[in-house]
């Protein structure tokens, strides 16, 4: 299996040099050249499965040989052998029809973990056959860096850097990211929000020399592997209810369009979805091009539900490459555009792209009020991300196929929020009830390339 950049200029590479590159050097993201197919009953066969034989059958045809079979089923052993539930991605049912993919049970609480933990397995394999080393930079609005934090703490061969953006992530997350004492972590509170921290890290690929004297790598989603480990919950959940013999729909919170990009590879590999519908917050962006045509950059307004504060989506580049049938300099002129502002999808990339996916917005009120209602009625206290797409999926579900809307983080992680809607403040789990009484560790920094560049170099140095 090899990958391709969505621009068309990058060397193909195989799986392990993809995922240890992260972004491609034409400023593209990788994508595999053909998307293996699951037959009905290659599908049917995952019926009684555990997750990480799920797992197993779902990410080895895009892994390579890289990684032994006895090998790559060990890393997916100790990979989920942490989580806090034996399904590792229970299914609550919510009304008839719509059920809720709890995807919170991880070490860090949130839906990255599935991605990350598996990550961070492979990465050492990797490196440690390889005897080399590397300097992971990761953005977050709050999740994905203290996934990536869990994953690769105190290991001897990476150091990892996540730029936050300062005051805009939950007392939880940061606290998530600024108390491990390892020294290998390095949390960086940038002054600027989720997608200054996104533009300075695809500065950072961008510029060669720094890029390969500390050896970047990337563990956001615009790396390939991070997408592939978050396909499976998509197989193991349909196929609990039925699939390949059932259709069901998915509602996605959506932020970097990651999570919902997963799905539309499941889709690809024979996974029978109807829809595939992006749930936004107030940062609105891509309901705004699917429903209007135009990718038109606005400010980022701080909401209740800050991971999904981003306006520039990531992914979306990945899902614009299929629906300009894999032309990489058409998707190349449109990331030069989006350079001064935004641009218009053609009609013929909106069509297909409206092939497979809907998309809802919901105000910040809405979001407290679905919180609210989800505990009252449903009896399930909802991180208000996960409400936003329980909000529009009900709006959106046809009554005749299941809705499955992602659970995408833990309410404890947003306890203002949730106590704001629902009058109750969710606890922190046993093993981290003490978070609030742990030092911080974090340097404040300047949205300014060369700065940043300097401080890993100078740490990376010690
Ligand atoms: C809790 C939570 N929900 C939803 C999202 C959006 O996911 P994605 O960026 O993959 O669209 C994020 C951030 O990525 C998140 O942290
Ligand atoms: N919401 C994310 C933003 C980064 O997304 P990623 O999936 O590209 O890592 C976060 O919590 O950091």
């Amino acid at each position: 299996m090899r990958y391709i950049s969505t621009r068309g200029q990058a060397p193909a590479l195989t799986f392990e040099e993809a995922m240890l590159s992260g972004l491609a050097r034409d400023g593209g993201l990788y994508v595999p050249e053909t998307i293996p197919q699951l037959s009905a009953d290659n599908i049917r066969a995952l019926q009684g499965l555990t997750y990480e034989e799920t797992a197993f059958r779902i990410m080895r045809p895009f892994v390579g040989d890289g990684f032994t079979d006895e090998v790559f089923a060990d890393l997916i052993a100790k990979a989920y052998a942490g989580f806090g539930h034996n399904a590792r991605a229970p299914l609550v049912q919510l009304a008839p029809n719509h059920f809720l993919l709890e995807l919170f049970h991880g070490p860090t609480l949130a839906f990255k973990d599935f991605a990350m933990q598996i990550i961070g397995q492979l990465f050492q394999e990797a490196l440690e056959r390889r005897g080399e080393r590397v300097t992971i930079v990761g953005a977050t609005s709050g999740d994905t860096g203290s996934a990536a934090i869990e994953a690769f703490k105190g290991l001897d061969n990476v150091d990892v850097f996540i730029l936050f953006p300062h005051g805009r992530v939950s007392e939880v997350q940061r606290r998530q990211m600024t108390t491990p004492p390892e020294a290998n972590v390095h949390a960086l509170a940038l002054d600027g929000h989720f997608d200054d921290c996104q533009a300075r890290l695809k500065d950072m690929f961008n510029h060669f020399e720094f890029r390969d004297n500390v050896r970047l790598a990337g563990v956001n989603s615009i790396n390939w592997a991070r997408v592939l480990a978050q396909v499976v919950y998509y197989f193991s959940s349909a196929v609990s209810l039925g699939a390949p013999d059932r259709k069901v729909s998915f509602t996605v919170p959506t932020g970097n369009f990651g999570d919902i990009f997963a799905g539309y590879i499941a889709k690809r590999m024979g996974l029978p979805i109807d829809r595939l519908v992006v749930a936004t917050n107030q940062n609105d962006i891509l309901h705004r091009c699917l429903t209007g045509g135009a990718y038109q950059t606005s400010q980022v307004h701080p909401s209740i539900s800050p991971s999904m504060d981003i306006q520039v989506s990531s992914n979306f580049e990945r899902a614009l490459f299929d629906a300009y049938d894999r032309d990489g300099a058409a998707v190349a002129q449109l990331m030069d555009e989006l350079k001064e502002g935004g641009f218009n999808v053609s009609q013929g990339a909106l069509q297909a792209l409206r092939e497979h996916f809907d998309s809802g917005r919901v105000s910040e009120e809405e979001t407290l009020a679905t919180i609210q209602s989800a505990q009252t009625t449903m009896g399930e206290l909802l991180c208000p991300h996960s409400a936003i797409g329980v909000r529009v999926a009900e709006t959106l579900r046809a009554s005749d196929t299941p809705m499955i809307t992602l659970a995408t983080a833990h309410p404890a992680k947003f306890p203002d929020a949730v106590e704001k809607a629902s009058g109750m403040r969710p606890p922190l789990p046993n093993r981290m009830a003490d978070l609030y009484e742990r030092p911080e560790r974090v340097t404040r920094v300047a949205n300014d390339l060369a700065a940043l560049e300097s401080l890993i170099q100078e740490r990376i140095n010690k």
